[in-house]
């Protein structure tokens, strides 16, 4: 819920799903790189069009890299040529540094309804792109709404900062064991919509994000064996006993391991011992 205090005046922030859909992108200068590689994170088809002779470096790198993910019309955009219809994509996008182009590229779509974005007309846009911020399903988007986009790239830098590291790993485990939680318990709202969503809830808010991170598949067999199914969030020490949450399961899984473990400690105790004889002979 918004604790804004005005309503009004902002944009939809929202987690648009482009997955196997197509996107075209006009120009693929330094800001069309950017957007390809804003793309290619969502697993959309990217349809590049501008000529090869002023392409970026990085758009260069793209293309090598993914040629089964973007096709490149080494072509100018023009309008007439039968080889681009913009009727044909889910999303347009335009990085060019011909305003004039932009803007019709804009209004073609506009008259279709194709959402489109256009770098240098933030009037015209239907949309806007933003900072962001990625570790695997964890995504923040720092937008200022137009205002000052070189401040949303050093917010990103702070949210950055502000992260443990430890989310993404921790949402992939939580994903799963979510999904798992569904083919126990299926269907769609009702008593057990409820139940279900109060569990995930309880589980979320009790188990730190190391700990549901450390969630192995086995885990979470057990987590709702002992949780779900008896209507109780154990505590993490129940469940993560034999994985590697516990002290036991971090790299320290195998007696072979854990008899190296403890060579090297007492290789470092005896390294101590004797450096701190030589040093206090020397004194
Ligand atoms: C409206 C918007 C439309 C859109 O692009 O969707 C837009 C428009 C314009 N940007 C311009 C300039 C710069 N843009 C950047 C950088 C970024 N610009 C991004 C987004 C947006 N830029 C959208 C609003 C986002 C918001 O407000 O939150 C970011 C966040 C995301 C991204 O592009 O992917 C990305 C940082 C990503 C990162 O680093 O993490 C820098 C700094 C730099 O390059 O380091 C500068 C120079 C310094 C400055 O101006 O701040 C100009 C030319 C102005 C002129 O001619 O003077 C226009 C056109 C205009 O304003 O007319
Ligand atoms: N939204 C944003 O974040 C920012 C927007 N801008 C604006 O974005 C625009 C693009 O900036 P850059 O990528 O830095 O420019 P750039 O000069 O690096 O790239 C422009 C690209 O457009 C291509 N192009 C030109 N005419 C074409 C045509 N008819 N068909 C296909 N491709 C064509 C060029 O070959 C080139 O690859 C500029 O207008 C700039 O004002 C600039 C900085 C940030």
């Amino acid at each position: 819920m918004s604790d804004q205090k005005t309503i009004g005046g902002g944009s939809l922030l929202i987690a648009w799903q482009l997955k196997g859909k197509r996107v075209l992108i006009v120009g693929g200068g330094e800001v069309g790189a950017q957007r390809i590689d804003s793309i290619l994170a969502t697993d959309a088809h990217i349809d590049l069009v501008s000529p090869s002779a002023r392409l970026h470096t990085r758009t260069k790198q793209f293309l090598g890299a993914y040629p089964a993910r973007i096709t490149h019309l080494d072509q100018p955009f023009a309008f007439g040529d039968s080889s681009i219809d913009v009727g044909a994509y889910d999303m347009v996008l335009t990085a060019l540094d011909d305003n004039d182009l932009s803007r019709r590229i804009v209004e073609a779509c506009r008259v279709i309804r194709v959402p489109v974005n256009a770098a240098d007309i933030p009037e015209l846009c239907d949309f806007y792109f933003g900072g962001q911020v990625r570790d695997g399903p964890l995504q923040i988007m720092i937008s200022t709404n137009g205002n000052g986009p070189r401040i949303a790239a050093l917010i990103k830098d702070r949210v950055k900062g502000a992260l443990s590291g430890k989310e993404g790993e921790a949402l992939v485990r939580v994903g799963a064991l979510r999904a798992k939680l569904k083919e126990r318990a299926p269907g769609v709202g009702g008593e057990l919509g409820k139940k279900r969503m109060r569990w995930m809830s309880r589980v979320c808010e009790t188990w730190s994000l190391e700990e549901l991170g450390s969630l192995g598949d086995e885990d979470v067999g057990m987590l709702l064996d002992e949780g779900w199914e008896r209507n109780r969030v154990p505590a993490p020490a129940e469940i993560l006993k034999g994985s590697k949450g516990s002290f036991w399961g971090k790299g320290v899984k195998s007696a072979g391991a854990l008899s190296a473990s403890v060579v090297s400690f007492m290789a470092g105790v005896v390294f101590a011992r004797v450096a701190f004889s030589v040093y206090q002979s020397r004194r």
